[in-house]
């Protein structure tokens, strides 16, 4: 099944409650909620507190996106704060076999994030231990930036692998995600996709969270 999560990276944060009802009114499945920390890449967001605060006043699922240099130290607070998934980079500074543990130890989904520089075998030893795979089409941090359509491989590689093991995985793809790209990326094995200026650089977001699920499915 195919779910959208829209990155709040586009949103109006003056009119945050707001802006993420809209996105349950449109349809959506999650809730992308990007964390920057200003190191592991050049932009800063948003931390535990906002997710804290947003919690109590949308019911979506939350997935939250770390591009953070230490995940495993943050863990805590972001899974307190209320997230229902974390993901994390493969090449960040923490363990990536005690970060999934600690993820998991709060009854969480946990995920592992690639860059587009880092090859798909980078997460396979830990596929088993996995919700999902987020596959980075754009270098992180910033939104709005152009889909790279040579990261295909490495989802079809994920996907092939994750079927060879005899995995349900979830895989998320996250960047210059619209209708154009979207079936690209289900026909590669992706089904979640994460949208950020394709929903809310729309002045309909309902029809804009129709138009991607319409695009994805037509190729699933
Ligand atoms: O993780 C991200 C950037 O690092 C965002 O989730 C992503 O860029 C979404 O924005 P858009 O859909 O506009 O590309
Ligand atoms: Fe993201």
């Amino acid at each position: 099944m195919l779910k959208i999560s829209p990155s709040i990276l586009s949103c109006d944060f003056a009119n945050l409650e707001s802006e993420c009802a809209q996105m349950k009114e449109a349809g959506a499945e999650m809730l992308h909620i990007d964390v920057m920390d200003g190191h592991f890449v050049p932009n800063l967001t948003l931390g535990a507190p906002i997710v804290k605060c947003l919690r109590p006043k949308n019911d979506l699922f939350f997935d939250v996106h770390l591009m953070i240099s230490e995940p495993l130290r943050y863990i805590d607070d972001f899974a307190a704060a209320g997230s229902d998934l974390i993901t994390f980079h493969v090449e960040s500074e923490s363990d990536v076999g005690e970060t999934i543990a600690k993820i998991k130890s709060h009854g969480i989904k946990a995920a592992l994030s690639v860059k587009p520089g880092t090859p798909a075998e980078a997460v396979f030893p830990y596929l088993d231990l996995l919700d999902m795979v987020l596959v980075m089409t754009v270098e992180p941090g910033f939104g709005g930036q152009k889909f790279m359509g040579d990261m295909i491989p490495k989802i079809e590689a994920i996907r092939k692998k994750a079927e060879e093991l005899g995995l349900s995985l979830d895989i998320e793809v996250d960047g210059g995600i619209d209708a154009g790209t979207a079936p690209l990326v289900t026909a590669a094995g992706a089904n979640v996709l994460v949208a950020g200026s394709a929903i809310f650089g729309k002045p309909d977001r309902t029809a804009a969270v129709r138009a991607l699920r319409a695009a994805g499915e037509s190729a699933l």
